[in-house]
């Protein structure tokens, strides 16, 4: 395909996905009915798509439109590139810009409009950030990197490295965690290396790995993954310590591959029933990894920073509340409780662990962390509690 070919697809694709339609459902229905597409073409159409979705507000007012077109002719105009040079109609390209689309595009109206933050997100979101409200911002507005976790029970940085690169996926330690390995080249051939396969790595963002290692993790401690998902933090703390270690998630279908990816990581990790969860308790301590926004992870997952509402948002605090309450009753006297987000916003984060706080007696905070979306990793926030044994 053309480079500009590429360009009409992803024009397609983005009408699709702004009509309603699922990023990924998007771009697979494309590739299915693309079979002259190499895997090349496929994945310059995917960086167009979702490099676009990470910029839909600002690309909109540079393409003067919210549609495929606009996104793309925004996105044109941004990195310099005479858009005439792509809508020209030639090989499969878009046709020409019409006279409208050809007018000298508008500045961006508003703060927020400009490093694409949904406007009543904004005056949340920078005081949450303060001084690193545009830097959080504008980092969200550009693809993630790819970060690997080395697994300990399998292999050690310097061997998961030499691995690796015999296989083409050149990578070097990342400094937010011990385990994390920042991918330089040949992120594609990660999932069929060997390496990946074998159970040596995991790819885990390294402040998620980060997040792991405050956590107080001792031999011998039985520890509950409140909400386990698909079991990142469950498998990267087995590679921790000798733990006697459950998972658990309100959604058990999210936990489907876990006992596969656990196999394949040398872990052992139990899949609990909801109805089974006390049974097996107290925990020392329990992981309570929540539901949030994914403020800090958007790069990665850009559709959710248009989707969600301030209902929606209200809603995750809501929930987020309730997971402490309930998962505060299964830590054992003495024991750790520990709440952590994937968000940037000081609703979900701080706000959560002092409402917490005031409402409850018998604990104590023993750290709080948050790791910056533009130091290079998801932005991530940690809070780890003690439970004194005694209640005062
Ligand atoms: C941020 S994700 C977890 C990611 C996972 N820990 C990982 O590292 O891959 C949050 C999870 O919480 C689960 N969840 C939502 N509400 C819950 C609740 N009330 N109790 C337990 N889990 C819940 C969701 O199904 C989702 O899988």
């Amino acid at each position: 395909m053309t480079p500009a070919a590429r360009l009409q697809a992803a024009i397609e694709i983005l009408d699709d996905i702004l009509d309603g339609d699922h990023a990924e459902r998007a771009l697979t229905g494309w590739s299915r009915r693309s079979r002259f597409a190499g895997s090349k073409d496929r994945a310059a159409v995917r960086d167009h798509v979702f490099s676009a979705l990470r910029c839909r507000r600002s690309h909109a007012a540079l393409g003067g439109a919210s549609t495929g077109r606009g996104l793309m002719l925004g996105a044109l105009r941004e990195a310099d590139i005479d858009p005439d040079t792509m809508f020209n109609g030639v090989g499969y390209g878009p046709s020409e810009l019409n006279e409208e689309e050809g007018l000298t595009p508008r500045a961006a109206a508003t703060d927020a409009e400009a490093v694409d933050i949904p406007e009543w997100l904004w005056p949340q979101f920078s005081a949450s950030l303060g001084d690193n409200a545009k830097a959080t911002a504008e980092a969200l507005r550009h693809r993630a990197p790819v970060h690997l976790r080395v697994n300990l029970l399998r292999s050690n940085t310097e061997q998961a490295i030499e691995a690796l690169a015999n296989e083409g996926v050149i990578c070097q330690p990342h400094a937010a965690a011990e385990t994390a390995l920042e991918v330089i080249e040949g992120a594609r051939r990660i999932r069929n290396s060997e390496a990946y396969l074998s159970g040596l790595v995991e790819l885990q963002d390294a402040a998620s790995q980060a997040v792991v290692e405050a956590l107080p993790l001792r031999d011998g401690m039985k520890v509950l993954d409140y909400c386990a998902g698909g079991g990142g933090k469950s498998l990267a703390m087995a590679a921790r310590a000798n733990l006697s270690l459950f998972a658990h998630d309100a959604a058990p279908r999210r936990m489907q591959d876990l006992p596969d990816r656990a196999h394949r990581a040398g872990a052992d990790v139990g899949v609990l029933k909801p109805e089974t969860l006390s049974e097996f308790g107290p925990y020392d301590l329990v992981l309570c990894d929540a539901p949030c926004s994914g403020s800090g992870s958007w790069r990665r997952s850009p559709e959710g920073k248009w989707l969600l509402s301030a209902e929606q948002l209200l809603e995750l605090q809501e929930t987020q509340q309730n997971i402490l309450n309930t998962a505060a009753d299964l830590v054992v006297a003495g024991g750790s409780l520990a709440y952590v987000t994937c968000s940037v916003l000081n609703s979900e984060n701080t706000e959560q662990l002092t409402g917490f706080m005031a409402q409850s007696s018998g604990w104590k905070v023993a750290s709080e962390q948050s790791w910056q979306v533009q130091n290079g990793t998801d932005g991530f926030y940690c809070a780890v509690l003690t439970r004194l044994a005694v209640d005062c």
